[in-house]
């Protein structure tokens, strides 16, 4: 087991979001996170990763609890986040943005630079272009490149596949797969794409009202109706 949280509680405010929610991600493991809109997923990501307080429970990572550790911290430990909807740097060029992702978890490290452009050929091409100007599912690839880029130990991926064109999903599909094998990343995903979910995953989380309510293989999702209940689509 690599990060697990045990009766999370935590949201905005005087709002709790997430609900004794607990879970445990096990190591070289794709965990997905589904379950419909404001059930609170993007809430949980941004409580493990310390952008927003918990208010009760724990969270351990690597054996550790992370209580009082701030984003950076957790960066640094090897926690690396993908935000829903990219947030890359418009105004910095591939590499600089790159470069930012090495350096918020504490290092500058120029293999790791390297590795991470031999898994992106369509970012070597365009390491000189301003990020704003890149496509979506080019943003997507340097979100993902630019988490790895501090050699992460859990990568926490927030819809990767949303508003990207379905053979770029397919590619960021592979790159999760090749991440997970190559560099024994475990992997935790919110994702409401059945093909992403299906040809990455090993284990399904499903979240209603911020608790885990159910848990299983991607199979579940061979359940028409399980799916009209659980996914916002
Ligand atoms: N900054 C905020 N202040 C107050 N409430 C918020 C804030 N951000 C989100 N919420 C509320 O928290 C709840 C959970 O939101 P969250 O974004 O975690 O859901 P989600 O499952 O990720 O949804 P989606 O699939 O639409 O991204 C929602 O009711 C939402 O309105």
């Amino acid at each position: 087991m690599i990060l697990s949280a045990q009766d999370l509680t935590g949201g905005y405010g005087t709002i709790n979001v997430l609900s004794d929610l607990s879970f445990e991600l096990g190591e070289e493991e794709v965990l997905t996170v589904i379950g419909r809109n404001g059930v609170g997923k993007t809430t949980l990501m941004r409580v493990l990763t310390g952008h927003l307080p918990k208010t009760g429970g724990t969270i351990r990572f690597l054996d550790g609890d992370t209580a009082g550790m701030k984003p950076y911290a957790l960066a640094r430990a090897g926690i690396g986040y993908v935000p829903q909807g990219r947030q890359i740097f418009a105004k910095l060029t591939v590499e600089e943005n790159l470069l930012t992702g090495m350096r918020a978890a504490g290092g500058h490290d120029p293999d790791a630079m390297e590795d991470v452009l031999e898994m992106f050929p369509r970012l070597r091409e365009r390491l000189g272009q301003m990020g704003g100007t890149l496509s979506g599912g080019e943003q997507q690839q340097l979100a993902l490149a630019r988490a790895l880029c501090g050699k992460p130990k859990v990568l926490l991926l927030d819809e990767p596949s949303e508003g990207i064109q379905p053979n770029i999903v397919d590619l960021i599909g592979d790159l999760i797969t090749r991440i997970v094998k190559e560099r024994r990343l475990s992997v935790l995903l919110v994702e409401q794409n059945l093909n992403l979910i299906r040809t990455t995953a090993h284990r399904c989380l499903v979240m209603d009202k911020g608790k885990i309510v159910a848990e299983g293989p991607p199979t579940l999702l061979d359940d028409e109706e399980f799916v009209a209940r659980h996914l916002a689509i």
